[in-house]
């Protein structure tokens, strides 16, 4: 149901269920899970790109598979928590290229990722209220601080209302829009120039980014002005700062 490739420090997760349009049935979340895991932990891998097919990043959680679940057993189970929690649990940057349908979770999975790029005829939707349900998985926390409360509103509770690709850029929900075709390269082209950065650097700057969302301004400053600190103990930021000083390019080891 995915297909894994590695290009460089660059790894690629591609969703492969076309038939469903990618709905993100229990199978198909436990292999990006893992997948993510994989790369995650991996010292040859510095940033992941997770993409679709040019029709579907995702139209969703599988309809089908959770249509008779009952909320006892969604609560005991805590229905959705485990499958949610590796993608925000991440530590390398992960850039989602969205080509086509990215609605309800498809377009909560594409938020829980770092950089978000789309493809031309990429839309974003959270249709669940048309199930007689809600998003349950960062849709309407991640798509508020996106593209602010009214927009938000208006997706949620219609469920109709739609972002096209360029709306999206517009809002901020995604950073770039490419030719369908090109997406993919350009983000494996971004994803590549962050690999090569030093690794501990970028981690520590997508963990202050992301408290940007949690802290107040001033302890997120305090959090961030740490940080930079730290990474004077890097091998890296010796290398960096000396080739900048040196006028050549830096090797970074991440270190
Ligand atoms: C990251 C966390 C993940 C978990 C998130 C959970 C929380 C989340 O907020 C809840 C949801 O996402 S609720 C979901 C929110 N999402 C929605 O409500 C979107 C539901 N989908 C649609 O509205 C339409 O399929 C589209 C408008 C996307 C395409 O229309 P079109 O171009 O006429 O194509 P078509 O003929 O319609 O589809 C082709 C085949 O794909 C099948 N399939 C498609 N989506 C499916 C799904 N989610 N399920 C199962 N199957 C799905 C469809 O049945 C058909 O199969 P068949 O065996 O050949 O019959």
């Amino acid at each position: 149901m995915i297909q894994t490739e590695t290009q460089g420090r660059v790894a690629v997760v591609t969703l492969n269920r076309p038939k469903a349009l990618n709905a993100l049935c229990s199978e198909l979340f436990h292999e990006i899970n893992d997948a993510l895991a994989r790369f995650d932990s991996d010292a040859d891998i510095g940033a992941v790109v997770l993409t679709g097919s040019e029709r579907a990043f995702a139209a969703g959680a599988d309809i089908k598979e959770m249509k008779d679940a009952e909320f006892i057993s969604n609560y005991k189970t805590n229905f959705l928590g485990h499958w949610v929690e590796q993608i925000s649990r991440m530590r390398k940057p992960v850039i989602a290229a969205v080509n086509g349908f990215a609605l309800g979770g498809g377009c909560e999975l594409a938020m829980m990722c770092d950089i978000i790029y789309a493809g031309e005829k990429a839309v974003f939707g959270q249709p669940e209220i048309n199930l007689g349900t809600i998003p349950g998985a960062g849709g309407t926390q991640r798509l508020t601080h996106a593209v602010g409360k009214s927009k938000a509103m208006e997706m949620i509770l219609t469920g109709t209302v739609h972002l096209s690709a360029h709306e999206a850029l517009a809002s901020g929900l995604v950073s770039a829009v490419f030719p369908p075709e090109t997406l993919v390269a350009e983000a494996i082209k971004t994803a590549s120039k962050i690999a090569s950065k030093g690794a501990v650097s970028v981690q520590m700057a997508k963990e202050a980014v992301n408290q940007a969302y949690e802290l107040s301004l001033s302890s997120g400053l305090h959090f961030e002005r740490r940080l930079f600190q730290a990474t004077f103990a890097t091998k890296d930021q010796k290398e960096g700062m000396a080739a900048f000083a040196e006028k050549r390019k830096p090797s970074f080891v991440h270190e």
